[in-house]
């Protein structure tokens, strides 16, 4: 696959927010901050490699924004849902951007949603609801756009995800260099929807795009409650 740009320095990045994306100055300066107190935040919990700081422009940010022009993908509006959210990536970068979609972003470790809840309110950016949980244990509701970076294999992620999907919601995953492979081990009928893009930010990395139409994989198998779990609900 031929990389068209690959961006490479703050500046490249900044240039590509504004011209590509059409980000606003309020929106660079959303962006701007959310940088600064990811880097402040850092120090407390380690929300990022320290080596990535003096490339988070390019690492994070807009390998969180690209999402939001993947070839091949229409965008609908409506409700986004964002899966181990972690310090913010991408779902916490979507709202800065879009900040009248509500975006839900998800993770399990309570430090982190109370970082998110903190930057967001922060930010200004009234329609983000930050949940603790485990995606697994979230209720059955329906979103127009699911992301999740770094959070799990595909065939896993399909697993425990799907029933957040309708035929019409588009699935955006960042990837590392597996992204074909990942891709490659789905079966047949759920490969087909998917395809992968080229990172912008990773000459190896991709993103899988697409929907799922149709043929959702099984719900995974819950685990049977322990003799003891049982008891104490009795
Ligand atoms: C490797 S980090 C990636 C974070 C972020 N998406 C990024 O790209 O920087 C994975 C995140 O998923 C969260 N996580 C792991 N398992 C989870 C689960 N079952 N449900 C919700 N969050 C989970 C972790 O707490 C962690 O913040």
């Amino acid at each position: 696959m031929i990389v068209a740009t690959l961006i490479e320095s703050e500046a490249q990045a900044q240039d590509w927010l504004r011209q590509v994306l059409g980000a606003d100055d309020a929106a660079m300066a959303r962006l701007a901050r959310l940088v600064e107190l990811l880097v402040e935040e850092n120090e407390r919990q380690n929300l990022i490699a320290r080596g990535t700081i003096p490339m988070v422009w390019q690492r994070h940010i807009v390998d969180s924004a690209q999402l939001l022009a993947v070839p091949r993908e229409t965008l609908p509006e409506g409700p986004w849902l964002d899966l181990g959210t972690g310090a913010g990536f991408p779902g916490l970068v979507i709202a800065a951007l879009q900040p009248n979609r509500p975006v839900t972003l998800v993770d399990s470790r309570r430090l982190r949603t109370e970082w998110l809840a903190r930057a967001a309110q922060d930010l200004g950016l009234d329609r983000v609801t930050v949940t603790l949980s485990r995606v697994e244990d979230l209720p059955d509701q329906t979103y127009s756009v699911l992301s999740a970076r770094a959070f799990a294999p595909l065939d896993k992620l399909l697993a425990i995800s799907s029933r957040f999907s309708t035929s019409e919601t588009v699935w955006l995953l960042p990837k590392g260099a597996k992204a074909a492979q990942e891709l490659a081990i789905l079966p047949e009928t759920w490969r087909h929807v998917f395809h992968v893009e080229q990172s912008l930010t990773d000459p190896a990395a991709g993103v899988i795009a697409g929907r799922l139409l149709g043929g959702h994989p099984p719900k995974p198998a819950r685990k049977p409650a322990s003799a003891s779990q049982r008891g104490s609900r009795q």
